[in-house]
């Protein structure tokens, strides 16, 4: 590391040389705090934090926050190699892992908000910063403004933390919450929702759970200080989430949120380990995490002493997000100044990775059914075989919509009468759950399995 003298005669303050790779959503707004908030950050590091360059495919492009057009270069090598800090805000695997790799190789720190790369290839990297006696931060890549990972790796390094459980991409909340709240469709929900940047750069990301995945397997991995990789995360996405399932979920009492939960369970072997998964969950309208509107993230943390904590805040979005980036900025930058180690984290537990037909929940279980004697009789005995319990079983008729159009035009008579049947599970062992599923797919009185939405907080 070289703290600089300046060469301006008036800057009396050594400065810290700031990489920026990448200058859209996130990096605009990083570019901004960096030039406008410039004071107020040399006071607080004890060094100006000097914009060295901004990495960018053109340096003529136009951007939310536009700097003078010599800080834009499209040599991101001699970049990085100029720089004490490299702040990694462009996405995707490659050249971002190149780039990060390099900046660690020369000694420099590293900060980046780039999920999908840590939770592919965190182990390694992290391995490198702490053998380059560097640090590799990421704040930002987990519930973006929420400080989440920090307390997790920290404040609660001397707590067991047994499940974490969270809304963490705050595109598919918005498009989840204006259907819910407004009746949006989901594809202009999912077009507000990249206008306002919260969206991947391939949206595919956020609205199949990608996104969510790569966050719950960062989230484990401090949380249980073991590695983890999005390929250990069981994972769907909300895009076949219709109207008529936020119907059946609001005429219940619940709504449908993504939610990435990680926790620490004993499989039916006797092994101990964690199941790490993304899906659609119904949660009761009175629940801290159903009220979670918008783009907004929140993050339940259970732990053995601590006992049950919130984390609320912006998930997404340019300022929200750089604000996180600069939180990690600015402590590097403070070590870089005042000296003593640096920590990167090193995941040293072995917690494995169990299957997801381990996980234990409730579920809602919507049925085409025959509307006749027996039919319920038969369901109980299919839920019953496979040990699974029932809460509760409503019959409800099919709404006009849903009635069944023969090919002569004419509705369906009363001579084949068919309802819906809702029926809400005890908690169950979800490889159980998927086999009563089969079970009463063959019965002859049932027509579909319309939906199976696994239910949490009841
Ligand atoms: N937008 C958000 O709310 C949040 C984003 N993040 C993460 O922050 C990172 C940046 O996100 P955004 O700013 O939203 O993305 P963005 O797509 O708006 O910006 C990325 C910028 O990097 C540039 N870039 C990408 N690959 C490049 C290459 N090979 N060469 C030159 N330039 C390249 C793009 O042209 C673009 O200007 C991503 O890793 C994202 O997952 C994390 C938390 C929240
Ligand atoms: N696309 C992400 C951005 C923040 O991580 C999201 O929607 O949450
Ligand atoms: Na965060």
């Amino acid at each position: 590391m070289t703290v600089t003298t300046p060469s301006a005669p008036h800057d009396s303050q050594p400065a810290l040389k700031i990489a920026l790779l990448g200058a859209g959503t996130v990096g605009s707004q990083v570019a901004r705090i960096l030039t406008e908030d410039a004071e107020m950050l040399a006071a607080r590091v004890g060094a100006r934090l000097e914009l060295a360059g901004v990495f960018v495919r053109n340096p003529d492009g136009r951007r939310d926050y536009q700097l003078p057009r010599e800080l834009y270069t499209t040599d991101a090598e001699a970049l990085v190699d100029s720089a004490d800090i490299v702040l990694e805000l462009m996405g995707g695997i490659e050249p971002a892992k190149s780039l990060i790799e390099r900046a660690i190789g020369n000694g420099s720190a590293v900060v980046t908000g780039n999920k999908a790369l840590l939770a592919q290839s965190g182990s390694e990297l992290f391995a490198a910063a702490a053998e380059a006696g560097t640090q590799l931060s990421f704040e930002a890549s987990v519930a973006g403004a929420i400080p989440i990972l920090r307390p997790l790796r920290d404040s609660l390094a001397g707590d067991t933390v047994t499940r974490v459980m969270g809304i963490a991409n705050g595109t598919t909340n918005y498009i989840l919450d204006q259907m819910d709240t407004t009746g949006a469709a989901f594809d202009d929900a999912l077009a507000d929702a990249q206008e306002l940047g919260y969206a991947e750069a391939d949206p595919t990301a956020d609205i199949e759970g990608h996104d969510a995945a790569a966050k719950a397997a960062i989230l484990a991995n401090l949380a249980f200080h073991a590695p983890f990789r999005i390929d250990e995360v069981y994972c769907e996405g909300i895009t076949r989430i219709t109207a008529a399932d936020n119907e059946a979920a609001s005429e219940a009492g619940y709504v449908i949120k993504l939610l990435a939960i990680a926790e620490r369970i004993t499989a039916g072997d006797g092994t101990a380990g964690a199941v790490l998964r993304v899906h659609p969950t119904l949660l009761p309208r009175e629940h801290p995490l159903a009220a979670v509107r918008g783009a907004f993230n929140a993050v339940f943390v259970e732990t053995q002493n601590a006992g049950e904590l919130m984390f609320y805040g912006p998930g997404a979005g340019g300022a929200p997000t750089a604000s996180a980036v600069m939180g990690d900025t600015v402590s590097i930058a403070r070590r870089l100044v005042r000296g003593g180690a640096g920590r990167t984290h090193t995941p040293r537990s072995v917690v494995p990775a169990l299957p997801v037909g381990e996980a234990r929940t409730s579920y809602m279980v919507v049925i085409r059914v025959a509307d006749r004697p027996g039919v319920l009789a038969a369901i109980a005995s299919a839920v019953a075989e496979h040990g699974v319990s029932i809460e509760s079983m409503r019959q409800v008729p099919l709404a006009e919509d849903d009635l069944v159009v023969e090919e002569s035009d004419e509705a369906y008579t009363d001579e084949a009468p068919e309802s819906l049947l809702r029926i809400i599970t005890h908690e169950a062992k979800e490889q159980n759950l998927a086999a009563t599923v089969a079970t009463i797919k063959e019965l002859d009185v049932v027509t579909e399995v319309v939906s199976v939405l696994r239910v949490e907080g009841n």
